[in-house]
């Protein structure tokens, strides 16, 4: 029998085309007005987002992706397509990416797939983020099932699922952190994105667990296959128990929020305590995102260190994204192998 013609796409969230306002305006609008993002109606959410947070917010994002452009574009689209780089040549399927927001889109994405194998049977959607929220992997995953249904394309889509216990995970963003561990440092701080606790509530499957029950993520619940909150937390419960941080070494918060009712603590608030608690040595990694971004790059690098040693911090070091490590490179190379061997287990079913 023979093998059936695949192809994978990693996905990411994107970022602007430029640094102009109007560029960064117009990636903005289509981002928060996706109400899988800004979960209002419609009317109100155009209005809100088109009226008050776009013209107010773009010249400052304008500004702050200033700082981390580089000659090549945005990291975060950099980055990824050094990814796809990598990863194509381990494997012997097409890969290529797209990105929720902005360039590539899905669309394109589809097409180079299909012209450099036209008569492709399945392909493999691989989200560059571990963890589900509603605002990052699943909209992902629907816009990108949309855009198949909305174009009639005849090949299968399959999606990997939220891999942020996969053991060949942990063990690669174990070693990603392990050179950092040689410093002298006093705490690491695990710093997620933020979602709004509505989001969360929504995400609940079950409709009575999540932020409901005591110690939600701590009890075991069919919710939690789309608890972002229990998700980052097993990450860093599975990643520093493979490298042995004692609990007292290490803590979780949550960064980049916009408005209010959003998950706590929150990063920039804890840089602010953490050396009046004595913590004047810090580690920050950002395990939320694959690859470096504004967020890791502009919010936790720059501005972020700039608040602990303000407030009495000595030392504060960032420890990269995985981005293009040679053992996450090999785990997505061998995620691919498997599913272009009809291995089904890493697929959402
Ligand atoms: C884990 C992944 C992400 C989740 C969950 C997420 C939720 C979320 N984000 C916003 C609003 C903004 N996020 C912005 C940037 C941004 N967000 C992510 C990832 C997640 N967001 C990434 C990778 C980036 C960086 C993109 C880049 O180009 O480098 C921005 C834009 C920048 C800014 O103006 O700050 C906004 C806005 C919301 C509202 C939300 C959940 C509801
Ligand atoms: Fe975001
Ligand atoms: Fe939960």
């Amino acid at each position: 029998m023979e093998a059936k013609k695949r192809g994978v796409i990693l996905m990411n969230l994107g970022s602007p085309d430029s640094t102009s306002v109007s560029d960064v305006k117009k990636y903005l609008k289509e981002f928060l007005m996706d109400e899988r993002v800004i979960d209002m109606p419609y009317l109100s959410r155009f209005l809100l987002i088109n009226g008050i947070i776009v013209p107010f917010r773009a010249p400052k994002s304008a500004e702050a992706y200033k700082t981390i452009w580089t000659k090549e574009g945005s990291p975060l689209i950099v980055l990824t397509h050094q990814l796809q780089q990598a990863v194509q040549q381990t494997v012997h399927v097409p890969v290529t990416i797209a990105m929720r927001y902005g360039n590539p889109t899905p669309e394109a994405a589809y097409q180079a797939l299909l012209q450099q194998s036209p008569d492709i049977e399945e392909v493999l959607l691989f989200p560059l983020y571990p963890h589900y929220a509603m605002s990052s992997y699943e909209t992902a995953v629907e816009y990108m099932k949309e855009v198949h249904r909305k174009n009639g394309y005849t090949f299968q889509l399959q999606t990997i699922q939220p891999y942020y216990n996969h053991p060949e995970y942990i063990q690669a963003l174990a070693s990603s952190i392990q050179p950092y561990l040689q410093l002298d440092y006093d705490h690491i701080l695990f710093s997620y994105h933020g979602v709004p606790e509505r989001h969360i509530r929504k995400s609940d499957t079950t409709g009575c667990h999540c932020l409901k029950v005591d110690n939600c993520c701590n009890v075991p619940s069919e919710a939690h296959k789309t608890c972002y909150r229990h998700q980052v937390f097993e990450t860093t419960r599975l990643v520093t128990k493979a490298l042995q941080i004692p609990e007292n070494k290490y803590s979780v918060a949550f960064q980049s929020r916009l408005g209010k009712g959003w998950l706590q603590p929150f990063t920039d608030k804890q840089l602010e305590v953490f050396p009046k608690r004595g913590i004047k040595k810090l580690l920050v990694l950002c395990p939320a995102f694959v690859s470096d971004c504004l967020e890791t790059l502009e919010e936790i690098a720059e501005r972020g260190k700039e608040t602990f040693l303000q407030a009495g911090g000595e030392s504060y070091t960032t420890i990269p994204c995985l981005n293009v490590h040679p053992m996450w490179v090999s785990v997505i190379s061998k995620w691919i192998n498997q599913f272009n061997q009809g291995d089904t287990e890493m697929l959402l079913h």
